[in-house]
């Protein structure tokens, strides 16, 4: 029994630490239809188990839980037992980060709470009955009822013994010792009295009903009671202390005047700006641990339906965290946020239902097929039956899965997973998709594909917040975007914006004959820097030569007009001439964070 009950935590633990239970809340399932159908699956294997296990009691010729319609007794002793296990494993799966080591502790838990509380039960009654207090005895008998093993085994231990009675009173030649009044025989064994199975099935029941409540509660309630306690007392007690410190680094005002106009824009305006999709509202996470992290500080930002917007930044920038926030994963410290004028700290289930999610881990269920994991979500988003397989090779096809489409997704590569997360986030009836990092990993071709997705689902009047690394990728298709450095946006807007704003400078590379001599080379060099004051030799190598050239006094036409002078002149084999690159703005803002980082130290 302890092998096969703690086997049911195997499920909940995986779910939970891969997201795949995060993001089927996120498809529309509600938390008792999560936990209720997980317990129905689960009791229906218990059950099957159970019908087996009276085959062996039957084989092994243990009558008394067989004959005369007692195999229903058992199979009901059975029964209350799952009820009340199967829970319980679930609520202690929250314990662990690991399924493996999840199954390893509740098997051993299962097996010495059952052992050591019918040795307790057995020393009390008959050893030390008489050196402790009945009130004490009592005690220890009621606490040891928590553990459904215990209540097991007592049914299962106080029924054979009743019915033995029973069946030696009933015989010949009763032995004497036996107490075979009518009275004691005649007994109801579903009875609350001493020796009778009655309280512990009770106990049983009572206890499936709480686990039930406490696993409704930890996926409810628990996020509001945590909301309360970070923004009224943890929060409370961080500003009583960090005054400084708040009004410094979590102020919310910006050097940068985009940043800033943004944040205007969303104070001065009412909530229910009517055309967002997402209004980030002076947006604060502390993670309230030791020490005291300051995740986002302060940050504001509207994203219109049909814009795709980047959310760039450095490992550690908030990224991942303002996403956890957004889906309902991490509560806010300070301020709100609005999906389609819905509050997230007061109506998180209707804001849950509007986000497709891509995390940045695969959360997937790898015992399942791609076209079985996709079948599933769509019938979750309440695709009709009859248009479900239509449906599911669109995005199939989407993400060119189709190949992988009935193969196991634990066989998949990392880049077909990720197309797998990809297209699930995309597939949902949502008004907001958010991508966490979506092409890691993914090929070139693949990328496309995403790129081409993303475009499709934007053009379609939803909002896309992406992350990535990869800034051509968001030069490509983000709309809008904001380079985020630690926990506050330093700049904001669109691509174009950002490098014209930021790109002060042309980038030049020269490339040289081989034949050139060193002498030339050096003259080459001598007649740039003099030709363009405050330009920087960033690197050269093989004929190679890159150069950062300010803007201010040279126009493009000026530059090319030199160049065009100069390659005769210095044996040049070609040169070209470009604006800076959204990369190289990004670089900019490390160069500024490393430099702030120096300085703190
Ligand atoms: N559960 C947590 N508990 C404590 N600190 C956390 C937690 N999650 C994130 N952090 C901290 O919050 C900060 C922001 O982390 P976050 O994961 O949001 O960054 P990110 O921008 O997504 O980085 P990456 O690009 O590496 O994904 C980091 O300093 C991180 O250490």
């Amino acid at each position: 029994m302890a092998l096969l009950i703690s086997g049911f935590c195997l499920l909940t633990v995986t779910e939970r630490v891969t997201k795949a239970k995060h993001i089927q809340f996120l498809s529309g399932v509600y938390v008792p239809v999560y936990w209720l159908s997980a317990l129905l699956w689960d009791f229906i294997i218990f059950f099957i188990t159970c019908c087996l296990l009276l085959g062996v009691f039957k084989f092994c010729q243990l009558d008394i839980y067989i004959t005369d319609y007692h195999f229903l007794d058992t199979l009901l002793i059975f029964m209350l037992y799952g009820w009340s296990a199967i829970p319980l494993m679930y609520l202690l799966s929250f314990l662990f980060t690991r399924s493996t080591s999840a199954y390893i502790k509740l098997v051993l838990f299962n097996y010495l709470s059952g052992i050591f509380s019918l040795l307790i039960d057995a020393t009390i009654r008959f050893e030390v009955q008489h050196k402790m207090s009945k009130a004490t005895r009592d005690f220890i008998l009621n606490l040891l009822l928590l553990f459904p093993n215990y209540n097991l085994a007592k049914c299962i231990d106080d029924y054979f013994t009743f019915y033995q009675i029973k069946k030696w009173c009933s015989g010949n030649k009763p032995p004497v010792y036996l107490n075979c009044s009518k009275e004691n025989t005649a007994k109801n064994v579903y009875s609350l009295g001493e020796k009778m199975i009655g309280k512990y099935m009770i106990i049983m029941s009572i206890t499936g009903f709480i686990c039930l409540f406490l696993l409704f509660f930890l996926d409810t309630t628990l996020w509001k009671l945590r909301t309360f306690l970070s923004q009224y007392v943890y929060f409370g007690i961080y500003k009583t202390f960090k005054k400084e410190k708040v009004s410094k680094e979590l102020s919310g005002e910006s050097d940068d005047e985009d940043v800033q106009n943004e944040r205007q824009r969303i104070l001065e305006q009412p909530q229910e700006l009517p055309n967002s999709a997402v209004l980030i509202k002076e947006l604060i996470k502390i993670y309230f641990k030791y020490p005291v992290i300051l995740a986002v500080k302060n940050i504001s930002v509207i994203v219109q339906k049909g814009e795709c917007f980047g959310l760039l930044g450095f490992n550690g920038a908030g990224k991942t965290t303002t996403f956890k926030i957004l889906t309902g994963e991490e509560t806010i410290t300070s301020g709100d946020v609005f999906l389609e004028q819905f509050s997230i700290t007061k109506r998180l289930q209707k804001v849950k239902s509007r986000v497709g999610y891509c995390p940045q881990t695969e959360a997937l269920l790898e015992y399942m097929t791609g076209r079985e994991i996709m079948i599933m979500y769509a019938r979750l988003w309440g695709i009709a039956e009859p248009q479900i397989q239509l449906y599911v090779n669109r995005w199939l096809n989407s993400m060119q899965l189709e190949l992988h489409a009935d193969k196991l997704i634990s066989t998949y590569s990392g880049g077909t997973k990720r197309r797998l997360s990809t297209a699930i986030a995309l597939m949902g009836n949502t008004s907001v998709i958010l991508l966490d990092e979506p092409s890691t990993g993914m090929d070139p071709g693949a990328r496309r594909l995403l790129w081409n997705a993303v475009t499709w689902t934007r053009e379609r009047g939803k909002a896309v917040i992406i992350t990535s690394h990869r800034m051509e990728e968001c030069d490509a298709f983000c709309t809008r975007l904001a380079i985020m450095v630690q926990g506050k946006f330093v700049c904001l807007g669109s691509p174009q914006h950002l490098k014209n704003k930021f790109g002060n400078i042309y980038i030049l590379k020269i490339k040289v004959k081989t034949d050139t001599q060193e002498d030339k080379l050096n003259d080459l060099k001598f007649f740039i820097t003099l030709t363009f004051p405050g330009s920087v030799l960033k690197n050269e190598n093989q004929e190679i030569l890159n150069y950062y050239i300010p803007r201010k006094d040279n126009s493009w036409g000026k530059v090319f007009g030199i160049l065009e002078e100069a390659k005769e002149q210095f044996n040049l084999e070609d040169y070209a001439i470009s604006q800076i690159t959204l990369e190289q703005v990004f670089l900019i803002f490390a160069n500024s964070e490393n430099t702030e980082e120096k300085k703190k130290k």
